[in-house]
Protein backbone atom coordinates (compact mmCIF):
# COMPACT_ATOMS: atom_id res chain seq x y z
CA UNK A 1 0.00 0.00 0.00
CA UNK A 2 3.09 2.20 -0.09
CA UNK A 3 2.75 5.46 1.69
CA UNK A 4 -1.11 4.39 2.75
CA UNK A 5 -1.44 3.56 6.21
CA UNK A 6 -2.35 -0.18 7.23
CA UNK A 7 -3.81 -0.83 10.16
CA UNK A 8 -1.81 -3.62 11.88
CA UNK A 9 -3.56 -5.66 14.59
CA UNK A 10 -5.42 -3.02 15.73
CA UNK A 11 -6.69 -5.47 18.32
CA UNK A 12 -9.87 -6.34 16.18
CA UNK A 13 -9.66 -9.14 19.11
CA UNK A 14 -13.33 -10.35 18.95
CA UNK A 15 -13.95 -8.61 15.27
CA UNK A 16 -17.46 -7.69 14.81
CA UNK A 17 -18.42 -8.75 18.37
CA UNK A 18 -15.86 -5.70 19.78
CA UNK A 19 -17.39 -3.53 22.23
CA UNK A 20 -15.06 -0.57 22.41
CA UNK A 21 -17.61 1.30 20.19
CA UNK A 22 -20.33 1.09 23.10
CA UNK A 23 -19.36 4.89 23.86
CA UNK A 24 -19.36 6.28 20.14
CA UNK A 25 -22.65 4.37 20.48
CA UNK A 26 -23.62 6.42 23.17
CA UNK A 27 -22.31 9.88 21.87
CA UNK A 28 -23.75 9.24 18.45
CA UNK A 29 -27.45 8.98 19.98
CA UNK A 30 -26.66 12.13 21.62
CA UNK A 31 -27.01 13.69 17.82
CA UNK A 32 -30.60 12.04 17.55
CA UNK A 33 -32.85 14.71 16.78
CA UNK A 34 -35.44 15.82 20.17
CA UNK A 35 -32.96 13.84 22.00
CA UNK A 36 -34.81 10.96 21.52
CA UNK A 37 -31.81 8.80 21.73
CA UNK A 38 -34.02 6.38 18.93
CA UNK A 39 -31.33 3.39 17.64
CA UNK A 40 -33.77 3.24 15.03
CA UNK A 41 -33.58 6.68 14.00
CA UNK A 42 -31.60 5.68 10.65
CA UNK A 43 -33.31 2.19 10.01
CA UNK A 44 -35.30 4.16 7.24
CA UNK A 45 -32.09 5.11 5.65
CA UNK A 46 -30.06 1.82 5.58
CA UNK A 47 -32.39 -0.75 7.21
CA UNK A 48 -30.40 -1.24 10.27
CA UNK A 49 -30.59 -0.07 14.10
CA UNK A 50 -27.23 1.88 15.20
CA UNK A 51 -25.64 -0.78 16.93
CA UNK A 52 -21.32 -1.71 17.63
CA UNK A 53 -22.26 -4.64 15.39
CA UNK A 54 -22.15 -2.39 12.24
CA UNK A 55 -19.08 -0.67 10.35
CA UNK A 56 -19.75 3.15 10.81
CA UNK A 57 -19.50 2.91 14.67
CA UNK A 58 -15.85 1.06 14.12
CA UNK A 59 -14.96 3.74 11.52
CA UNK A 60 -16.23 6.65 14.23
CA UNK A 61 -13.99 5.14 16.67
CA UNK A 62 -10.88 4.51 14.92
CA UNK A 63 -11.33 8.19 13.74
CA UNK A 64 -11.94 9.54 17.52
CA UNK A 65 -9.22 7.28 18.77
CA UNK A 66 -6.40 6.28 16.14
CA UNK A 67 -4.11 9.61 15.39
CA UNK A 68 -2.83 8.13 12.07
CA UNK A 69 -6.10 7.10 10.85
CA UNK A 70 -7.66 11.08 11.23
CA UNK A 71 -4.50 12.24 9.71
CA UNK A 72 -4.26 10.18 6.55
CA UNK A 73 -7.61 10.72 5.99
CA UNK A 74 -7.10 14.63 6.04
CA UNK A 75 -3.88 13.84 3.84
CA UNK A 76 -6.16 11.58 1.35
CA UNK A 77 -4.53 8.67 2.25
CA UNK A 78 -6.94 6.50 4.26
CA UNK A 79 -9.11 4.05 2.17
CA UNK A 80 -11.84 2.33 4.51
CA UNK A 81 -12.97 -1.60 3.35
CA UNK A 82 -14.90 -4.40 4.41
CA UNK A 83 -13.12 -7.52 4.42
CA UNK A 84 -13.83 -8.51 1.04
CA UNK A 85 -12.29 -4.90 -0.10
CA UNK A 86 -9.45 -5.58 1.64
CA UNK A 87 -8.81 -9.03 -0.19
CA UNK A 88 -9.73 -7.75 -3.47
CA UNK A 89 -7.09 -4.92 -2.75
CA UNK A 90 -4.35 -7.08 -1.91
CA UNK A 91 -5.02 -9.39 -4.64
CA UNK A 92 -5.23 -6.62 -7.25
CA UNK A 93 -1.97 -5.14 -6.11
CA UNK A 94 -3.95 -2.25 -4.96
CA UNK A 95 -5.45 -1.36 -8.31
CA UNK A 96 -9.29 -1.98 -7.01
CA UNK A 97 -11.23 -0.47 -4.08
CA UNK A 98 -14.56 -2.01 -4.20
CA UNK A 99 -16.80 -4.12 -2.00
CA UNK A 100 -20.30 -5.17 -3.09
CA UNK A 101 -23.92 -4.68 -1.95
CA UNK A 102 -24.28 -6.83 0.66
CA UNK A 103 -21.16 -5.96 2.31
CA UNK A 104 -21.71 -2.26 2.14
CA UNK A 105 -25.39 -2.64 3.15
CA UNK A 106 -23.38 -3.49 6.70
CA UNK A 107 -22.24 -0.39 7.22
CA UNK A 108 -24.88 1.95 8.03
CA UNK A 109 -23.73 4.16 5.14
CA UNK A 110 -25.41 2.95 2.63
CA UNK A 111 -28.62 3.65 1.31
CA UNK A 112 -30.83 0.45 1.27
CA UNK A 113 -32.91 1.87 -1.86
CA UNK A 114 -30.23 3.68 -4.00
CA UNK A 115 -27.47 1.61 -2.96
CA UNK A 116 -24.91 4.11 -2.95
CA UNK A 117 -23.20 5.56 0.23
CA UNK A 118 -25.87 8.22 1.61
CA UNK A 119 -24.42 11.86 1.98
CA UNK A 120 -26.94 11.98 5.08
CA UNK A 121 -25.55 8.85 6.81
CA UNK A 122 -22.07 9.59 6.00
CA UNK A 123 -22.84 12.83 7.75
CA UNK A 124 -24.29 11.68 10.72
CA UNK A 125 -21.37 9.47 11.39
CA UNK A 126 -18.94 12.40 10.46
CA UNK A 127 -16.89 9.78 7.73
CA UNK A 128 -16.11 11.13 4.55
CA UNK A 129 -17.55 9.74 1.63
CA UNK A 130 -14.01 9.52 -0.43
CA UNK A 131 -12.52 7.07 1.97
CA UNK A 132 -15.17 4.54 1.25
CA UNK A 133 -15.09 1.84 -1.64
CA UNK A 134 -16.65 1.58 -5.08
CA UNK A 135 -20.09 -0.02 -4.63
CA UNK A 136 -20.71 -2.79 -7.40
CA UNK A 137 -23.24 -5.76 -7.62
CA UNK A 138 -22.15 -9.51 -6.32
CA UNK A 139 -22.27 -10.83 -9.41
CA UNK A 140 -19.42 -9.48 -11.97
CA UNK A 141 -15.39 -9.37 -13.09
CA UNK A 142 -14.62 -6.68 -11.40
CA UNK A 143 -10.76 -7.26 -11.97
CA UNK A 144 -8.24 -9.99 -12.53
CA UNK A 145 -5.80 -11.09 -10.00
CA UNK A 146 -2.10 -9.93 -10.33
CA UNK A 147 -1.30 -11.24 -6.53
CA UNK A 148 -0.10 -13.70 -6.25
CA UNK A 149 1.88 -14.67 -9.59
CA UNK A 150 0.50 -18.00 -9.34
CA UNK A 151 -3.14 -16.88 -9.37
CA UNK A 152 -2.70 -14.31 -12.21
CA UNK A 153 -4.72 -13.69 -14.62
CA UNK A 154 -8.02 -15.59 -12.80
CA UNK A 155 -10.85 -13.26 -12.76
CA UNK A 156 -12.46 -12.19 -9.76
CA UNK A 157 -15.96 -12.28 -10.50
CA UNK A 158 -17.78 -13.18 -7.23
CA UNK A 159 -17.92 -11.41 -3.88
CA UNK A 160 -20.91 -11.43 -0.66
CA UNK A 161 -21.20 -11.42 2.69
CA UNK A 162 -20.87 -13.63 4.80
CA UNK A 163 -24.86 -15.12 5.90
CA UNK A 164 -25.97 -13.80 2.87
CA UNK A 165 -23.79 -16.17 0.66
CA UNK A 166 -24.83 -19.06 2.63
CA UNK A 167 -28.62 -17.45 1.73
CA UNK A 168 -27.31 -18.27 -2.06
CA UNK A 169 -25.72 -21.41 -1.41
CA UNK A 170 -28.83 -23.37 0.17
CA UNK A 171 -31.00 -22.07 -3.08
CA UNK A 172 -32.96 -19.98 -1.31
CA UNK A 173 -33.78 -18.22 -4.17
CA UNK A 174 -37.57 -17.11 -3.96
CA UNK A 175 -39.16 -14.89 -1.59
CA UNK A 176 -40.42 -16.69 1.45
CA UNK A 177 -37.54 -19.30 1.71
CA UNK A 178 -35.09 -18.84 4.77
CA UNK A 179 -32.58 -20.39 6.86
CA UNK A 180 -30.12 -20.07 9.23
CA UNK A 181 -26.54 -20.30 9.87
CA UNK A 182 -24.89 -21.40 13.04
CA UNK A 183 -21.25 -20.31 13.53
CA UNK A 184 -19.64 -17.61 16.27
CA UNK A 185 -22.88 -16.17 15.69
CA UNK A 186 -26.27 -17.51 14.49
CA UNK A 187 -27.91 -15.87 11.43
CA UNK A 188 -31.50 -16.56 9.78
CA UNK A 189 -32.18 -14.80 6.98
CA UNK A 190 -35.91 -14.36 5.71
CA UNK A 191 -35.77 -14.04 1.36
CA UNK A 192 -38.26 -10.80 0.87
CA UNK A 193 -36.90 -10.89 -2.92
CA UNK A 194 -36.49 -7.28 -4.37
CA UNK A 195 -38.67 -6.06 -1.48
CA UNK A 196 -37.14 -3.91 0.97
CA UNK A 197 -39.28 -4.78 4.47
CA UNK A 198 -39.26 -2.73 7.14
CA UNK A 199 -39.44 -5.10 10.05
CA UNK A 200 -41.50 -4.08 13.44
CA UNK A 201 -40.17 -7.21 15.13
CA UNK A 202 -36.31 -6.25 15.60
CA UNK A 203 -34.96 -7.45 12.50
CA UNK A 204 -32.83 -5.71 9.98
CA UNK A 205 -32.91 -5.30 6.75
CA UNK A 206 -30.04 -6.66 4.53
CA UNK A 207 -29.25 -7.03 0.94
CA UNK A 208 -28.62 -10.42 0.37
CA UNK A 209 -27.25 -10.22 -2.94
CA UNK A 210 -27.23 -8.65 -6.98
CA UNK A 211 -26.33 -9.91 -10.18
CA UNK A 212 -24.89 -7.57 -12.10
CA UNK A 213 -27.71 -5.34 -13.46
CA UNK A 214 -30.54 -7.58 -12.40
CA UNK A 215 -32.66 -5.67 -9.42
CA UNK A 216 -31.59 -6.80 -6.00
CA UNK A 217 -32.73 -9.40 -3.98
CA UNK A 218 -33.09 -8.22 -0.19
CA UNK A 219 -33.51 -10.31 3.04
CA UNK A 220 -34.88 -9.94 6.87
CA UNK A 221 -32.26 -11.17 9.15
CA UNK A 222 -32.47 -12.09 12.67
CA UNK A 223 -29.01 -11.38 13.99
CA UNK A 224 -27.93 -13.32 17.03
CA UNK A 225 -24.55 -12.65 18.27
CA UNK A 226 -22.93 -15.38 20.08
CA UNK A 227 -23.76 -19.20 19.22
CA UNK A 228 -20.41 -20.87 18.73
CA UNK A 229 -18.64 -18.65 20.40
CA UNK A 230 -20.62 -19.96 23.51
CA UNK A 231 -18.50 -23.44 23.26
CA UNK A 232 -15.47 -21.57 23.05
CA UNK A 233 -16.10 -19.85 25.96
CA UNK A 234 -16.50 -23.20 27.77
CA UNK A 235 -13.55 -24.61 25.99
CA UNK A 236 -10.88 -21.39 26.62
CA UNK A 237 -12.40 -19.36 29.78
CA UNK A 238 -14.22 -22.05 32.09
CA UNK A 239 -11.92 -25.04 31.03
CA UNK A 240 -15.62 -27.22 30.78
CA UNK A 241 -14.29 -29.00 27.31
CA UNK A 242 -11.04 -29.22 26.06
CA UNK A 243 -12.36 -29.57 22.33
CA UNK A 244 -15.51 -28.24 20.79
CA UNK A 245 -15.62 -31.53 19.70
CA UNK A 246 -16.63 -33.29 22.68
CA UNK A 247 -19.65 -30.99 23.50
CA UNK A 248 -22.73 -33.77 21.40
CA UNK A 249 -20.98 -36.68 24.12
CA UNK A 250 -20.95 -34.33 27.06
CA UNK A 251 -23.99 -33.14 26.97
CA UNK A 252 -25.51 -35.95 25.93
CA UNK A 253 -24.85 -37.93 29.20
CA UNK A 254 -27.53 -35.76 30.86
CA UNK A 255 -31.00 -36.34 29.49
CA UNK A 256 -31.74 -32.69 30.01
CA UNK A 257 -30.46 -29.29 31.12
CA UNK A 258 -32.06 -30.04 34.56
CA UNK A 259 -33.79 -26.92 34.36
CA UNK A 260 -30.78 -24.42 33.74
CA UNK A 261 -30.92 -21.61 31.16
CA UNK A 262 -27.99 -20.59 29.74
CA UNK A 263 -28.18 -16.78 28.19
CA UNK A 264 -24.77 -16.16 26.61
CA UNK A 265 -25.07 -11.97 26.20
CA UNK A 266 -21.48 -11.76 26.51
CA UNK A 267 -21.67 -8.17 23.71
CA UNK A 268 -25.26 -7.51 24.64
CA UNK A 269 -27.97 -8.86 22.93
CA UNK A 270 -28.68 -8.65 19.22
CA UNK A 271 -31.76 -9.53 17.46
CA UNK A 272 -34.52 -9.10 18.34
CA UNK A 273 -33.99 -7.21 21.41
CA UNK A 274 -31.19 -4.90 20.59
CA UNK A 275 -30.23 -4.38 24.04
CA UNK A 276 -26.40 -3.33 24.63
CA UNK A 277 -26.82 -3.13 28.09
CA UNK A 278 -27.37 -6.98 28.95
CA UNK A 279 -24.40 -9.22 29.77
CA UNK A 280 -24.63 -13.27 29.92
CA UNK A 281 -26.32 -15.37 32.76
CA UNK A 282 -26.72 -18.78 33.94
CA UNK A 283 -30.09 -19.73 35.49
CA UNK A 284 -31.19 -22.23 37.78
CA UNK A 285 -28.14 -24.10 39.13
CA UNK A 286 -27.99 -26.15 42.58
CA UNK A 287 -26.38 -28.45 44.15
CA UNK A 288 -27.14 -31.53 41.45
CA UNK A 289 -26.01 -28.91 38.41
CA UNK A 290 -22.71 -30.42 36.51
CA UNK A 291 -20.83 -29.47 33.33
CA UNK A 292 -23.05 -31.30 31.04
CA UNK A 293 -26.28 -29.35 32.05
CA UNK A 294 -24.28 -26.30 31.55
CA UNK A 295 -22.74 -27.34 28.24
CA UNK A 296 -26.29 -28.71 27.15
CA UNK A 297 -28.09 -25.09 28.60
CA UNK A 298 -24.80 -23.45 25.58
CA UNK A 299 -26.27 -25.46 23.11
CA UNK A 300 -30.30 -24.76 23.66
CA UNK A 301 -29.08 -21.36 24.00
CA UNK A 302 -28.47 -21.17 20.55
CA UNK A 303 -31.83 -22.69 20.16
CA UNK A 304 -33.99 -20.62 22.23
CA UNK A 305 -32.46 -17.56 20.27
CA UNK A 306 -33.51 -18.93 17.11
CA UNK A 307 -37.04 -19.40 18.27
CA UNK A 308 -36.77 -15.56 19.64
CA UNK A 309 -35.68 -14.58 15.87
CA UNK A 310 -38.42 -16.87 13.98
CA UNK A 311 -41.09 -15.84 16.27
CA UNK A 312 -40.38 -12.08 15.10
CA UNK A 313 -40.07 -13.12 11.27
CA UNK A 314 -43.47 -14.93 11.48
CA UNK A 315 -44.83 -11.68 13.21
CA UNK A 316 -43.22 -9.46 10.77
CA UNK A 317 -44.03 -11.47 7.56
CA UNK A 318 -47.82 -13.01 8.64
CA UNK A 319 -46.40 -16.60 7.38
CA UNK A 320 -45.23 -19.39 9.52
CA UNK A 321 -42.24 -21.58 8.34
CA UNK A 322 -42.95 -25.16 7.72
CA UNK A 323 -39.02 -26.32 7.35
CA UNK A 324 -35.81 -24.72 8.32
CA UNK A 325 -32.96 -24.93 6.11
CA UNK A 326 -29.51 -24.89 8.45
CA UNK A 327 -25.86 -24.61 7.39
CA UNK A 328 -23.06 -23.52 9.46
CA UNK A 329 -20.13 -25.35 11.49
CA UNK A 330 -21.92 -25.80 14.70
CA UNK A 331 -24.68 -27.76 12.47
CA UNK A 332 -22.44 -31.00 12.54
CA UNK A 333 -23.52 -31.55 15.73
CA UNK A 334 -26.44 -33.75 15.80
CA UNK A 335 -27.98 -33.34 19.31
CA UNK A 336 -27.61 -29.36 18.52
CA UNK A 337 -29.91 -30.27 15.37
CA UNK A 338 -32.37 -32.37 17.25
CA UNK A 339 -32.64 -29.96 20.04
CA UNK A 340 -33.35 -27.13 17.65
CA UNK A 341 -36.35 -29.24 15.91
CA UNK A 342 -37.49 -29.80 19.71
CA UNK A 343 -37.43 -26.51 20.52
CA UNK A 344 -38.82 -24.58 17.11
CA UNK A 345 -41.30 -27.26 16.36
CA UNK A 346 -40.75 -27.79 12.95
CA UNK A 347 -38.32 -29.96 11.08
CA UNK A 348 -34.75 -28.60 10.52
CA UNK A 349 -33.04 -29.95 7.31
CA UNK A 350 -29.37 -30.16 6.87
CA UNK A 351 -27.20 -30.00 3.68
CA UNK A 352 -24.56 -32.30 3.67
CA UNK A 353 -22.25 -29.71 2.68
CA UNK A 354 -22.66 -27.09 5.52
CA UNK A 355 -20.75 -24.48 3.99
CA UNK A 356 -22.67 -22.79 2.09
CA UNK A 357 -21.39 -19.83 2.51
CA UNK A 358 -18.26 -21.05 0.19
CA UNK A 359 -20.65 -22.31 -1.81
CA UNK A 360 -22.96 -19.12 -2.02
CA UNK A 361 -19.49 -17.10 -2.70
CA UNK A 362 -18.69 -19.92 -5.65
CA UNK A 363 -22.18 -19.90 -7.55
CA UNK A 364 -21.75 -15.84 -7.50
CA UNK A 365 -18.39 -15.90 -9.20
CA UNK A 366 -19.47 -18.72 -11.71
CA UNK A 367 -22.47 -16.79 -12.65
CA UNK A 368 -20.03 -13.49 -12.85
CA UNK A 369 -18.04 -14.71 -15.01
CA UNK A 370 -20.55 -16.50 -17.00
CA UNK A 371 -20.00 -19.62 -16.35
CA UNK A 372 -23.42 -21.21 -14.66
CA UNK A 373 -26.45 -19.90 -14.79
CA UNK A 374 -28.35 -19.99 -11.40
CA UNK A 375 -31.18 -22.03 -12.46
CA UNK A 376 -28.79 -25.05 -13.17
CA UNK A 377 -27.23 -25.32 -9.71
CA UNK A 378 -28.46 -28.58 -7.77
CA UNK A 379 -29.12 -29.02 -3.91
CA UNK A 380 -27.06 -31.33 -1.90
CA UNK A 381 -28.39 -34.35 -0.34
CA UNK A 382 -29.99 -33.56 2.84
CA UNK A 383 -30.68 -34.69 6.70
CA UNK A 384 -33.48 -34.14 8.56
CA UNK A 385 -34.40 -33.60 12.40
CA UNK A 386 -38.15 -33.62 12.93
CA UNK A 387 -39.53 -32.49 16.96
CA UNK A 388 -39.66 -35.17 18.97
CA UNK A 389 -41.63 -33.04 21.88
CA UNK A 390 -45.07 -32.06 22.78
CA UNK A 391 -46.32 -28.13 22.13
CA UNK A 392 -46.42 -27.88 25.91
CA UNK A 393 -43.15 -28.84 26.91
CA UNK A 394 -41.49 -26.42 23.99
CA UNK A 395 -43.52 -23.49 25.24
CA UNK A 396 -42.69 -23.87 29.06
CA UNK A 397 -38.87 -24.25 27.89
CA UNK A 398 -39.43 -21.18 25.76
CA UNK A 399 -41.32 -19.34 28.72
CA UNK A 400 -38.46 -20.17 30.81
CA UNK A 401 -35.83 -19.05 28.21
CA UNK A 402 -37.88 -15.58 28.51
CA UNK A 403 -37.38 -15.53 32.05
CA UNK A 404 -33.86 -16.40 31.87
CA UNK A 405 -33.85 -13.25 29.23
CA UNK A 406 -35.33 -10.89 31.75
CA UNK A 407 -32.59 -11.32 33.99
CA UNK A 408 -29.82 -10.63 31.76
CA UNK A 409 -30.66 -6.99 30.68
CA UNK A 410 -29.94 -3.82 32.23
CA UNK A 411 -26.77 -5.61 33.71
CA UNK A 412 -23.97 -3.31 32.41
CA UNK A 413 -24.30 0.21 33.99
CA UNK A 414 -21.47 1.77 32.22
CA UNK A 415 -24.12 2.81 29.47
CA UNK A 416 -26.42 5.09 32.38
CA UNK A 417 -23.07 6.32 34.05
CA UNK A 418 -21.97 7.66 30.79
CA UNK A 419 -25.69 9.53 30.50
CA UNK A 420 -26.14 11.03 34.07
N1 LIG B 1 -19.23 -30.34 16.84
C1 LIG B 1 -19.59 -29.09 17.13
N2 LIG B 1 -20.61 -28.86 17.97
C2 LIG B 1 -21.01 -27.61 18.28
N3 LIG B 1 -20.41 -26.51 17.80
C3 LIG B 1 -19.38 -26.67 16.96
C4 LIG B 1 -18.92 -27.97 16.58
N4 LIG B 1 -17.87 -27.79 15.72
C5 LIG B 1 -17.71 -26.45 15.59
N5 LIG B 1 -18.61 -25.78 16.33
C6 LIG B 1 -18.75 -24.32 16.47
O1 LIG B 1 -18.90 -23.77 15.19
C7 LIG B 1 -18.21 -22.53 15.09
C8 LIG B 1 -17.41 -22.55 13.82
O2 LIG B 1 -18.30 -22.62 12.72
P1 LIG B 1 -18.03 -21.79 11.41
O3 LIG B 1 -19.20 -21.92 10.53
O4 LIG B 1 -16.69 -22.16 10.90
O5 LIG B 1 -18.03 -20.34 12.08
P2 LIG B 1 -17.31 -19.01 11.68
O6 LIG B 1 -17.61 -18.84 10.24
O7 LIG B 1 -17.98 -18.03 12.57
O8 LIG B 1 -15.86 -19.19 12.01
C9 LIG B 1 -17.34 -22.40 16.31
O9 LIG B 1 -17.83 -21.32 17.11
C10 LIG B 1 -17.50 -23.71 17.07
O10 LIG B 1 -17.70 -23.44 18.44
O1 LIG C 1 -19.09 -16.63 10.84
P1 LIG C 1 -19.53 -15.76 11.97
O2 LIG C 1 -20.58 -16.37 12.84
O3 LIG C 1 -18.38 -15.11 12.71
O4 LIG C 1 -20.36 -14.62 11.21
C1 LIG C 1 -19.97 -13.35 11.15
C2 LIG C 1 -20.99 -12.57 10.43
O5 LIG C 1 -20.71 -12.51 9.07
C3 LIG C 1 -21.11 -11.22 11.04
O6 LIG C 1 -21.95 -10.41 10.29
Amino acid sequence: MDEWIVLKNTAFYRLWHDMRTTTTLEDVLDNVPNKTRNKNYLKPLCGLPMSPYFSALKIRWLIDNVPRVKQAIDAQKCAFGTIDTWLIWHLTKGQLHVTDVSNASRTMLMNIDTLKWDPLLCRFFGIPQHILPEIRSSAEIYSSISNPEVLTGIPIAGCVGDQQGALLGQLCLKSGQAKATYGTGCFLLYNTGNTVFDSTQGLITTVAYKIARSPPVYALEGSVAVAGAALSWLRDNMQLISNIMQTQDMAERVRCSGDVYFVPAFSGLYAPYWQQDARGVICGITEDTEQYHIIRAALEAVCFQTRDILEAMVKDSGTNLTTLQVDGGMTVNDLLMQLQADLIGITVVRPNMVETTALGAAILAGIGAGLIDINEVDASQVTKFSPQIGDDERDLRYSKWKMAVERSMKWDCSTTLINN
